[in-house]
């Protein structure tokens, strides 16, 4: 079953096209990755989602309703993480979780959201002295107290210190787990690859290319490169069946620091870009 589904959705800004022909389906319970550089169509596309923005055209199913004319009830079943932080500066962290809280029929308990999310130390602060790391924390925790069934985040770990980012981590990893549909956007493309199920890449208001971390773009089958020390000093070669050659060189030769590697996400991710540029 679709959480999301999205047939040729258009939207253009005085007349200049941000999102220019996108097709999407995300099943429920999927993490998908909306990944592409800055101005690619990623937020403009999130937001018409959420209901926030309209479109031009083009059909657009979210949770089985369309968001141009959405109700409280469905509201209620979609967590949002906005770019823009919080403005809730006056309120303690506590306060503001409790606050969101009472919005919903079901949240989920301020004090354990308070703590997925890494606040429990600044419980007491007001929003409008927290860092911007923490802030952001709080926007997440914001965007996930009504116990959503679907959530949104856009770019949700910019400004976060490699202990929150992977903090981070492992709260998506079990939202996803209790069966939470959650579509993100990030310019963090191992976040992408240890978080996503699917990643699509969009450039210039189009998706260039959509499947998992580990097979985008050819990904899987590409060449891989052997590197080793030899007698000769160190080596490097390129070849579609690492292992046979491998196997022939070690006939011949110790193979010392072998390794082999694939192009990583990034490789592929920038070449897909480049190709559009
Ligand atoms: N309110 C607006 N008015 C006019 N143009 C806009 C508006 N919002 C976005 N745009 C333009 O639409 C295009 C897509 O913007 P969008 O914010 O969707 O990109 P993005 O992929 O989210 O970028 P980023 O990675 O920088 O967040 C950009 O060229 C942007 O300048």
């Amino acid at each position: 079953m679709s959480a999301i589904r999205v047939r040729g959705l258009r939207k253009a800004y005085g007349g200049v096209a941000a999102v220019d022909g996108v097709d999407l389906d995300i099943a429920v319970g999927e993490v998908f990755a909306l990944l592409g550089p800055n101005g690619a169509g990623k937020s403009t596309t999130v937001e018409i989602l959420e209901g926030h923005r309209k479109r031009d055209a083009g059909e657009v199913e979210v949770l089985g309703g369309d968001p141009g004319r959405a109700s409280a009830a469905w509201r209620g079943r979609i967590g949002i993480v906005l770019q823009s932080a919080t403005d809730a500066a006056e309120l303690t962290v506590r306060e503001a979780v409790r606050h969101f809280a009472g919005y919903y029929p079901d949240p989920r308990d301020p004090d354990e959201v308070i703590e997925l999310v890494g606040l429990t130390g600044k419980a007491g602060a007001r929003a409008g002295r927290l860092s911007g790391g923490q802030r952001r924390r709080l926007d997440v925790a914001l965007g996930i107290i009504g116990r959503p069934e679907l959530v949104f985040l856009d770019e949700p770990t910019t400004g976060f210190d490699p202990e929150a980012r992977r903090q981070f981590w492992s709260l998506i990893r079990l939202l996803a787990g209790e069966g939470t549909t959650i579509l993100l956007t990030t310019h963090y493309l191992d976040e992408a690859e240890a978080l996503a199920d699917r990643v699509a890449v969009i450039a210039g208001g189009r998706i260039v290319a959509e499947g998992s971390p580990k097979t985008l773009g050819g990904r899987a089958t590409a060449e891989a490169t052997v590197r080793w020390v030899g007698a000769d000093g160190p080596q490097v070669r390129r070849t579609a069946d690492p292992q046979n050659l491998i196997v022939e060189l070690s006939r011949h030769e110790e193979l010392a620091e072998l390794t082999v590697a694939r192009p990583t996400l990034e490789d592929v991710y920038l070449d897909l870009i480049g190709e559009r540029a």
